[in-house]
């Protein structure tokens, strides 16, 4: 039975804490008991706040957890195996629910390896329901109490495709639901009613998830306004590296392991970004996330739950490791990523004058820096590290220069225009437009999308998908504001109707991003002497091409020679890009920019390298060793890409110097 609201051990979440990460070991199956001895010790030990000191986490301990984790995991709450699911709904959903109905939406996400428990404690079954099933019954009445309706989407996501469960052939269901009984018929007969649908795919892993829609149409206060609650099972982490020789485990591929493990890490990047207050939250990198984003962002919660085997599992302690970053990164990684932020601030300028244009920008950012404590103190270069692992996008770039915090007010931000050689990502609706820099055409969706993307899809994701202006912004969830709700109508947001192209737009850059990722990743990489040659044919080839210049509008450039303030900001606009066959430039700065260029591209080969190679590969690099290429193949297995860019070499350990040794050697070789 489900508890009422109004228990007084629910958490309280707050404006500035919008993520929760919780974690809870399954108890035993009844098989699982039959086997177990006296000896069976647990593997996971947990400390709880007071016996952590100043510490008001909760840090868990596992057998065999790397040294670079000797310090434990942090998570904000933990559930032992004994506690019942009832428990965690009565603590910490429904909480959620009551400011669902303030007007705030929620995600809650459960994650963990195969078999810790996910489906158990999210869905359940109708005998002993989990957290959603719980839920519905608590909003149901609520919403009967207060004159609101309930509908329920179900979706699945497989191949990075989104299914609607309720039927997948046709655009979006939503189904209104007025009873629990309904909603038992709809939610635990999946794939089996006349009301449900089998997904067409031989997919065995696979993300579920339950969108709650609360809506006031009967409210004449605050008609139209919908709030979310969504309930996620995602697919069961595993480990990329386990997969038989063929590439198959458990009946998925290499491949398809990493696909879905890439919406994973995309799913914890996104929660680290907004745990952090970051700027730039990367949405748009799966397409669960965009699915998800006007409940994760904005003024919305997240709750993150680290499902855990109850026995020793490498998966488990793997996807413990990358939700446990997510969580410590608040204070610390704020100042991080500011740092970074204006660090790269500073070196635009410089680099900006350097081309002879005036510029100038400052961040004034709310949180202050200690640079030197996050460097000096061994906790501060953990912490450093795992944020590191988590930052996708290290270069803030100046077009996603924009200042989000909650006191808005007190903050000055300036958008620093570029001038600077690198193409903006576009935006969605400049998607379409915009040339193709990644290699592949915008325009010309892959075989593979077009096979597998029937108009159904497009139709959920028009009715499941937010339609946000920009990426780089969190939807505000505003009651007394119609548009921001959940549902988004194509009068409220005229770019909705661009959006089934956009994504397919999306969807080809991001295949091809997997592409490159997938060829990282293949054991058979050739080795780096193999990669630096093919650079330098490249480099032929890239003095061979057309220069690329970038023409900034008019308005930016004038802009540049004053002090912007924060209210003076207008939206950045994507620069014009021009092909200037005819143009004139002096063969030293063809030189400089192309040698800078063959200078990028062959750190990322590098970066690469060391990302995927094996450990003797590794080790016959100048200044690897054992030690160091054990390491590195520790810190690939917390994070599948450590090195994102050369400074993350200090995290094994190497000076500046002998970084610049390193890659001083590498370019040698060009010419041996
Ligand atoms: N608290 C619990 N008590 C007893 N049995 C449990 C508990 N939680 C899960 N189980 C059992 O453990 C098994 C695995 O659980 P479940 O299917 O929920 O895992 P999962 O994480 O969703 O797995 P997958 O990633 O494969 O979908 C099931 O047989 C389930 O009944």
């Amino acid at each position: 039975m489900a508890p009422k609201i109004g228990d007084s051990n629910c958490v309280k979440f707050n404006n500035s804490k919008k993520v929760r990460i919780i974690g809870k070991i399954r108890g035993f199956s009844d098989k699982e008991s039959e086997t177990l001895t006296q000896n069976s010790k647990p593997w996971i030990t947990v400390k709880k706040p007071h016996e952590n000191g100043a510490s008001e986490k909760y840090t868990l301990f596992l057998d065999t957890q790397p040294s670079s984790h000797k310090d434990g995991y942090e998570l904000d709450y933990f559930y032992e195996q004994d506690e019942e699911i009832g428990q965690i709904y009565s603590r910490e959903i429904k909480p959620l629910i009551l400011e669902a109905f303030d007007g705030r939406n929620a995600s809650i996400i459960a994650l963990g390896a195969k078999g810790s428990g996910k489906t158990y404690t999210i869905q359940g079954s109708q005998e002993k329901p989990g957290l959603a099933a719980m839920a519905m019954s608590e909003i149901l009445s609520k919403a009967k109490e207060l004159g609101k309706s309930v509908c329920v989407s179900l979706y699945e996501l497989t191949h990075d495709n989104a299914y609607d469960l309720l039927n997948p052939m046709r655009p979006a269901v939503q189904v209104c639901v007025k009873s629990i009984s309904e909603f038992h018929s709809i939610y635990f007969s999946q794939g089996s009613s006349q009301n449900t649908q089998k997904v067409p795919t031989d997919q065995p892993r696979n993300h579920k998830g339950l969108m709650v829609h609360i809506s006031s149409e009967n409210d004449e206060l605050k008609p139209n306004v919908v709030n979310k609650i969504n309930f996620v099972d995602l697919a069961g982490y595993e480990d990329p590296r386990k997969s038989s020789r063929d590439g198959i485990r458990d009946g998925i591929t290499a491949a398809e392991n990493n696909r879905i493990n890439k919406s994973l890490y995309a799913i914890l990047s996104v929660v680290s970004a907004i745990n952090a207050n970051e700027a730039r939250v990367p949405y748009r990198e799966s397409k669960l996330t965009r699915i998800l984003q006007d409940s994760l962002g904005g003024s919305s919660h997240i709750l993150l739950l680290t499902c855990l085997n109850p026995s020793f599992c490498q998966d488990s302690l793997s996807s413990i490791s990358l939700v446990s970053r997510s969580c410590r990164i608040t204070k610390q990684v704020l100042t991080d990523s500011t740092n970074r932020n204006q660090s790269s601030a500073k070196v635009k300028v410089q680099s900006s004058l350097k081309f002879g244009k005036t510029m100038s920008a400052s961040l004034s950012l709310k949180k202050q820096i200690d640079h030197s404590q996050l460097l000096s103190g061994k906790k501060g270069s953990c912490i450093l590290k795992g944020r590191k692992l988590f930052d996708e996008e290290k270069k803030v770039h100046p077009m996603q220069l924009k200042c989000q915090s909650e006191d808005a007010s007190t903050q000055k931000c300036k958008i620093l225009p570029n001038l600077a050689l690198v193409v903006p990502p576009f935006s969605l609706e400049e998607a379409p437009q915009d040339k193709d820099i990644s290699g592949c055409s915008p325009l010309e969706p892959t075989k593979d999308l077009n096979s597998q993307e029937p108009e159904s899809q497009s139709k959920l994701q028009e009715t499941l998908l937010p339609s946000p202006p920009d990426d780089n912004a969190t939807i505000p969830t505003n009651t007394d504001d119609s548009s921001h709700s959940g549902i988004y109508h194509t009068e409220a947001y005229p770019g909705i109707n661009s959006v089934p192209n956009a994504l397919l737009h999306f969807e080809a850059a991001s295949t091809c991003e997997e592409n490159n990722t997938l060829h990282k990743k293949d054991d058979s990489s050739p080795p780096l002497s193999e990669r630096i040659r093919e650079i330098s044919n490249n480099l032929k080839s890239l003095c061979a091409s057309t220069p690329l210049r970038i023409k900034m509008p008019d308005e930016a450039v004038a802009q540049c020679s004053s002090q912007v303030s924060y209210n003076d900001i207008v939206d950045p606009k994507t620069p014009v890009l021009e092909l200037k066959t005819a143009s004139y430039c002096s063969p030293r700065d063809t030189f400089s920019n192309r040698s800078s260029r063959l200078k990028n591209s062959l750190v990322q080969e590098y970066l690469n390298f060391l990302n995927s190679a094996n450990k003797e590969e590794l080790k016959s690099l100048k200044g690897i060793g054992e030690k160091r290429a054990t390491y590195i193949l520790e810190l690939r297995e917390e994070s599948p890409e450590p090195f994102k860019d050369l400074d993350d070499l200090q995290e094994i350990g190497l000076s500046t110097k002998q970084i610049k040794g390193m890659m001083k050697q590498v370019a040698g070789e060009l010419f041996n």
